[in-house]
């Protein structure tokens, strides 16, 4: 049995005497589809609109979404079941409007819903160009009248990658279609199965390569999409110092290439994966956006030159708004313990390896310079949770469909904490003990790193609010549930054909 309940965007309470009856009637219909046209009928009396956005959640307090909001004007809106959970399908003339000026017709619904609720599948197949036409509204107007945003068609580059399906997770969770283009060279088709079945609802899979933009022309050009969120990138340091040309074939050249097939397929935002490897070495931290851009290895140049290829085609393509997202240090892993980061080989970065001393994989870790000028000696980074860091681009994607140009915001918690510190705080969290090795600085490692996320807060209601205990807890989590990370998963040759 399905309950159903209305909160506020916050996922607090509803304010409002209405919006309380407005909540009191969509729990008296949420199991009763066929109910759903009284509802409409109750709720959008003549030119009265919703000033509370509302947001379904399930019994385990998950966001259903979409969000609704602006009631006024819809000219279907229904509640469907699928097995468990709601869904609400809304359409309105912005819909209509859209679909003349040339969006696809294709209809992405699934089967389910369509026979549980015949009418508005009558009308998806008619009159809409997708299912998913719920909307929303940003949440920092959330207390406010506000305008909506419709949910999305979104291509992911590099979907099937650590942030790439975490990001995807919570796309689809919002109600957005998605499809991912990725050729599985250093990530796993089993993630996106693991994406599907966290949300409860399908993607799109394409593999293609950055590289050549024949292996995935056709697929934007079929596909459609509203938006483009690019993470498909190498992004090992190291890798980057003994093979550049690669590095800029691949993050430069295949950010040219997708940025010229969102264009090609009329997109109106693209989000990219930028990183702090962008700013100098010796920048004075906190670091704020108007740093000095000076990287100190061909990867950041390939971050850096990437950035500079998308704000030039975003001053060419003006109805392109674009996001840099330069990311701090991102760790842990999705909360449900099948998602995470699955690096091939020995692990470069700190918590993937200090994850592999507590299971006992290596024997200790190594500290990388202990006479560094930070309280402990030991370097300091802005570690963020991946969670918050794929919320990250859901609030991009709100504040680049409502405004034009290019953002470029640090994603990053605005803390530094030092390796020993965490070390400390994975033993309290886990029981486990990680001994500690203390070595050489290693070569290109600045002392402190941590962001200015004023330009963040200020655009948009996004805030990191998961601390280092859940990225710790988290992290363990996916170790010990996956400690061959996604390897006992499907294999590439299962998408080969
Ligand atoms: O085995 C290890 C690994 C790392 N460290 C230390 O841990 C800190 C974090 O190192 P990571 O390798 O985890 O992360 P980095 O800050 O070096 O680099 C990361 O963040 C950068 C942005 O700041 C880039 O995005 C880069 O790709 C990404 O790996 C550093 O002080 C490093 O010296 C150790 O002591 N031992």
């Amino acid at each position: 049995m399905v309950r159903t309940q209305v909160v506020d965007a916050h996922g607090l309470t509803l304010s409002g005497d209405r919006n309380r009856t407005e909540a009191q009637k969509l729990m008296r219909t949420s199991g009763c589809p066929s109910q759903s046209q009284h509802l409409i009928d109750d709720l959008r009396p003549a030119g009265t609109r919703c000033t509370v956005p509302l947001v379904l959640i399930g019994d385990d307090q998950r966001v259903r979404g979409p969000v609704i909001h602006q009631l006024h004007g819809l000219s279907e809106f229904s509640v469907c079941r699928t097995q468990d959970q709601e869904r609400i399908r809304l359409c309105d003339r912005a819909v209509h409007t859209r679909a003349e000026h040339g969006s696809p017709e294709a209809d992405t619904s699934d089967g389910a819903d369509q026979q549980e609720d015949q009418r508005s599948a009558q009308h998806s197949t008619e009159n809409c160009t997708t299912t998913a036409h719920a909307f929303h509204c940003r949440a920092h107007e959330a207390s406010t009248e506000c305008g909506y945003l419709e949910t999305m068609r979104v291509i992911v580059t590099g979907g099937a990658g650590y942030i790439g399906s975490h990001t995807c997770v919570r796309l689809l969770e919002e109600g957005h279609d998605v499809a991912v283009l990725d050729n599985f060279e250093n990530s796993q088709p089993e993630s996106l199965q693991r994406v599907q079945d966290i949300a409860g609802r399908d993607l799109s899979i394409h593999r293609g390569d950055v590289r050549d933009t024949g292996s995935f022309a056709d697929f934007f050009d079929v596909w459609r999409p509203e938006a483009v969120i690019h993470f498909a990138g190498l992004k090992s340091v190291g890798e980057s110092v003994a093979e550049p040309e690669r590095y800029y074939t691949t993050n430069v050249q295949g950010t040219v290439n997708v940025a010229q097939a969102a264009v090609k397929a009329g997109a109106s935002s693209f989000v990219f994966s930028s990183s702090a490897t962008v700013y100098s070495p010796e920048a004075q931290m906190p670091v704020d956006e108007t740093a000095e851009l000076r990287p100190g290895n061909p990867y950041g140049w390939s971050k850096r030159m990437a950035e500079q290829v998308l704000t030039d085609i975003q001053a060419a393509q003006p109805q392109l708004s674009m996001a840099l997202l330069r990311y701090f240090n991102p760790v842990g892993a999705h909360p449900s313990g099948r998602l995470g980061e699955d690096p091939r080989g020995v692990p470069a970065n700190l918590m993937p390896y200090m994850a592999r001393v507590a299971d006992g994989t290596y024997p200790a870790l190594k500290v990388f310079g202990d006479d560094y000028p930070t309280p402990d000696g030991t370097g300091v980074r802005d570690y963020v949770h991946v969670v918050d860091l794929a919320d990250a681009h859901l609030a991009a994607l709100d504040a680049v469909g409502a405004s034009s140009g290019v953002l470029t915001w640090n994603v990053g918690r605005g803390t530094g904490i030092s390796v020993l510190e965490m070390v400390e705080a994975f033993e309290r969290v886990t029981g486990r003990e990680i001994p500690i090795e203390r070595v050489d600085r290693r070569a290109g490692d600045s002392a402190t790193s941590f962001a200015e996320v004023s330009e963040i807060s200020r655009r948009s209601p996004w805030r990191a609010i998961r601390g280092v205990d859940e990225m710790v807890r988290d992290l363990w989590q996916w170790q010990s549930m996956n400690p061959q990370g996604y390897a006992t998963g499907i294999t590439n040759e299962a998408f080969k054909s």
